[in-house]
């Protein structure tokens, strides 16, 4: 029997992502070893692979089939523009993307003004923007600690993930507009979808199972 992989993001989902695929019997016990320097695990007994990759690559790496299954944040999918198949909410990992900036600065966003918009996902922006009919913005990339452009005046405003908001509210910043709400997602490569439809469904099955327990109780 073939192998089925799954790409799993690193960082903030991980220990969630595990959590949950072990209450279905999916467990991968050398990959929770937080030391190992290893990147592939391997289940022989179920025929499954796991790795673990920086969230932004998870939809490439399932994209081309390195991966048939991937878990990564809803914002990376949206910013990526994979063609993969997205299969379940996981329910985890919840936040939202969001315009902010000072308070002062919601007036630019109906304006006609010039005015540059920083964000670490550049296409969610551009899309937002564009879709808002604002064109007269400019994205500026950023990598991180995004909530600083505002401050310094690299941007009026910016694009970014906020969960309890506790890091807009300590730098004089506040949601402006929402532009969606966001959490992990199981994602399928689309090939892959056909040609193990009967085990990536009952993973999902189960997942789903799961998942409405959890809700339910
Ligand atoms: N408060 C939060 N801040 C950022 N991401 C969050 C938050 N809450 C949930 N998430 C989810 O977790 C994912 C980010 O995880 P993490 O911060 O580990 O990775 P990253 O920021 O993409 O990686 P890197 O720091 O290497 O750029 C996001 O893609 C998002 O879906
Ligand atoms: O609403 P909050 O609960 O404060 O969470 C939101 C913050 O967390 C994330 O940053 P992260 O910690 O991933 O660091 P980064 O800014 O370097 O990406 C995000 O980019 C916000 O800055």
């Amino acid at each position: 029997m073939r192998y089925i992989t799954f790409a799993l993001a690193k960082g903030r989902l991980a220990k969630k992502t595990l959590s949950l695929l072990e209450q279905i019997g999916i467990t991968c016990e050398e990959m929770k070893d937080e030391k190992t320097r290893k990147l592939i695990f391997v289940n022989e007994d179920l025929k499954l692979k796991f790795f673990l990759s920086k969230a932004s690559d998870v939809p490439t790496y399932v994209e081309y089939g390195a991966a048939d299954i991937g878990v990564v944040g809803k914002d990376t999918i949206l910013e990526e523009g994979r063609n993969l198949y997205e299969v379940l909410d996981l329910g985890f990992g919840k936040c939202r993307m969001c315009v902010c900036g000072p308070k002062e600065a919601k007036k630019y966003l109906n304006g006609s003004q010039l005015i540059r918009v920083a964000s670490k996902y550049p296409n969610i922006a551009k899309e937002y923007f564009y879709n808002k009919k604002l064109q007269t913005v400019e994205i500026v990339k950023l990598n991180g600690s995004v909530e600083l452009a505002p401050i310094v005046g690299l941007s009026e405003v910016i694009v970014d993930i906020v969960e309890t908001g506790s890091t807009l509210r300590e730098n004089g910043l506040e949601v402006l507009e929402e532009i969606c709400p966001l959490s992990a997602r199981m994602v399928v490569n689309q090939v892959s979808q056909r040609m193990e439809q009967e085990r990536i469904s009952k993973i999902v099955t189960a997942l789903k199972k799961l998942l409405d327990e959890k809700k339910q109780g």
